[in-house]
């Protein structure tokens, strides 16, 4: 029978004392399911990550209330044209198949953010909401660095600049009669993502090739595995498969933060997972921000046809798949 179950993993013995023997076991324990998981289809959730559930809360009333400024409003905080990602407000183009807008930001501090100057207390939440998110990118990465056997501190060194992490707001508009499309089904581009989003639902991840809800649960954080991290294990680790239904009669809102890459780093299989185990690379190597880019002009110019939207396949080596 088909297991619709997605794992909830608690992280709270990664913040306890690493000498306590009970904290080891639960550590350990943690471990083997964030490894099972991504072996197959590469999301989980998470709870004691860190980030506060009443700063969740109080984003999501926020985005919502900045969400329901008039357009021309909304406008006002649109993106610097040339920036690598449009930070400030965006709505897909009206040729898009995904119907959302959506608030950008890179880290606090960073001269590409453009913010809302309504709600007044937004652009602080959204900058406190960014620092905990990517301390939990840190901790998670560290964690899948134990899942994967790394030498200790592998992946910190090979990601250690976070300037181009960024996080993302969104509303999603109501369905219509005809369709219900929020975000056609993809795979993120960047390393690690989570999400949290308000009581309307809508993410839905694919298991098994079956599609399944992520069920909205307070404090919780879904997180994806993206295709660095796919490309890096060589597919040991899979990205995940999910996209966003929308529902009738109802607004939905959530955040996306990507744990992302600095754009000039490459990009390829590691010899732990090819030449060292005897594999042939799945594929070749790149810049990053190359893939970001064709990623972003899959959103920016949507392709007519669906088999021309680029995937994480578009590096791939025919032979070794
Ligand atoms: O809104 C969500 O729940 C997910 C958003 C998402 O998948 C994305 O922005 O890549
Ligand atoms: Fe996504």
């Amino acid at each position: 029978m088909a297991d619709f179950t997605i794992p909830t993993v608690d992280l709270s013995p990664f913040f306890e004392d690493p000498g306590d023997q009970s904290r080891q076991k639960k550590a350990d324990d943690a471990i083997e399911i964030i490894r099972e998981a991504c072996s197959h289809y590469g999301f989980f959730q998470v709870v004691n990550h860190g980030v506060p559930e009443d700063l969740m809360r109080r984003a999501l009333e926020l985005s919502r209330a900045f969400f329901e400024c008039s357009y021309e409003d909304k406008l006002k905080c649109r993106p610097y044209p040339g920036a690598p990602l449009p930070a400030g407000y965006s709505k897909q183009p009206d040729n898009s198949p995904d119907k959302n807008e959506y608030l950008l930001m890179f880290p606090p501090g960073s001269s590409l953010n453009i913010y809302p100057d309504y709600p007044p207390e937004l652009r602080e939440v959204l900058e406190q909401v960014f620092t905990y998110m990517a301390k939990t990118g840190m901790l998670l990465e560290d964690i899948l660095n134990e899942c994967l056997g790394l030498p200790k501190n592998f992946l910190r060194g090979y990601n250690a600049d976070r300037s181009w992490d960024f996080m993302v707001a969104l509303r999603y508009f109501e369905a219509t009669e005809h369709e219900n499309n929020g975000i056609s089904e993809h795979e993120d581009s960047n390393c690690i993502t989570f999400v949290f989003q308000d009581e309307v639902g809508g993410l839905e991840v694919r298991k098994n090739g079956v599609w399944i809800p992520l069920v909205p649960k307070k404090g919780h954080l879904v997180v994806n595995i993206g295709d660095v991290i796919r490309v890096l294990t060589n597919n040991k680790f899979k990205s995940a498969t999910h996209r966003v239904v929308r529902s009738k009669g109802q607004f939905r809102h959530s955040y996306a933060f990507f744990y992302n890459l600095q754009g000039d780093k490459v990009v390829e299989p590691l010899p732990q997972f090819t030449s060292d185990i005897g594999e042939l690379p799945k594929y070749r190597g790149f810049l990053y921000k190359e893939y970001q880019q064709l990623r972003l002009r899959n959103k920016t110019h949507p392709p007519s046809r669906p088999e021309d939207v680029i995937h994480i396949t578009h590096y791939a080596i025919p032979t070794a798949l």
